[in-house]
């Protein structure tokens, strides 16, 4: 399936779930012809409704827009997030970022300064790689800043000093993002994410 439908198609499903309510979230695959470049949702969107042609084709390491097809279209406010981890980890070829009551709880359980969110031993890890027999995991918190490429400096700078354990990470009071080696990988990681989140949220 072409690029842009499948990232429509994954908008629909996610704001189905309630994970990209009222235009929250964005959505982004490099380009199968220009891995130099990645399809990002456009800003402001109601997700539930995004069409194929509501995907902006940027450059990975400038701000350019390479091709729209909307004029008004401009790319994510998150893009410099994106744009970050496609820089990053070279195999990431999708990023998904959602907004979750169950996350925003989550991380909530932890103190205000902590850097990290500990994850449960869950079987559920060995979806994201972790194969020990009691993993020790941690989700990488970040602040949620107003200024967005603030935040993604952030990433930047840690990440490139201690890779993360797993390819996902949460703003704090914001969402979590998480990346893949294709779709599907992404797909399955942020819903593997997003059950960790929604047990850690319930948990007494
Ligand atoms: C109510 S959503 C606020 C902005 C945000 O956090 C988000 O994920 C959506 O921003 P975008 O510019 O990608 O629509
Ligand atoms: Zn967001």
């Amino acid at each position: 399936m072409p690029t842009r439908k499948a990232l429509s198609e994954v908008a629909h499903d996610f704001h189905g779930r309630g994970w990209m309510a009222g235009t929250a979230g964005n959505l982004s695959a490099r380009s199968a012809s220009r891995p130099d470049c990645f399809w990002i949702t456009a800003s402001g969107l109601p997700k539930g409704q995004l069409e194929p042609s509501d995907l902006i084709l940027v450059d990975s390491e400038s701000d350019e827009v390479m091709q729209r097809f909307k004029d008004s279209a401009k790319p994510s406010a998150e893009v410099a997030i994106h744009r970050c981890i496609y820089g990053l980890f070279p195999e990431a070829r999708a990023c998904f970022h959602v907004h979750t009551v169950e996350a925003c709880l989550a991380a909530g359980r932890v103190s205000a300064d902590a850097d990290s969110l500990p994850l449960p031993a869950l079987e559920m890890l060995k979806g994201l790689g972790l194969w020990d027999q009691k993993p020790q995991a941690s989700l990488a918190l970040f602040d949620n800043l107003l200024d967005v490429p603030q935040i993604a400096a952030q990433i930047q700078q840690r990440f490139q000093a201690q890779p993360p354990q797993i390819p996902a990470l949460m703003i704090r009071d914001h969402g979590v993002t998480v990346w893949g080696a294709s779709l599907q990988q992404a797909y399955n990681r942020i819903e593997i994410v997003e059950f960790l989140m929604s047990y850690l949220a319930r948990r007494p």
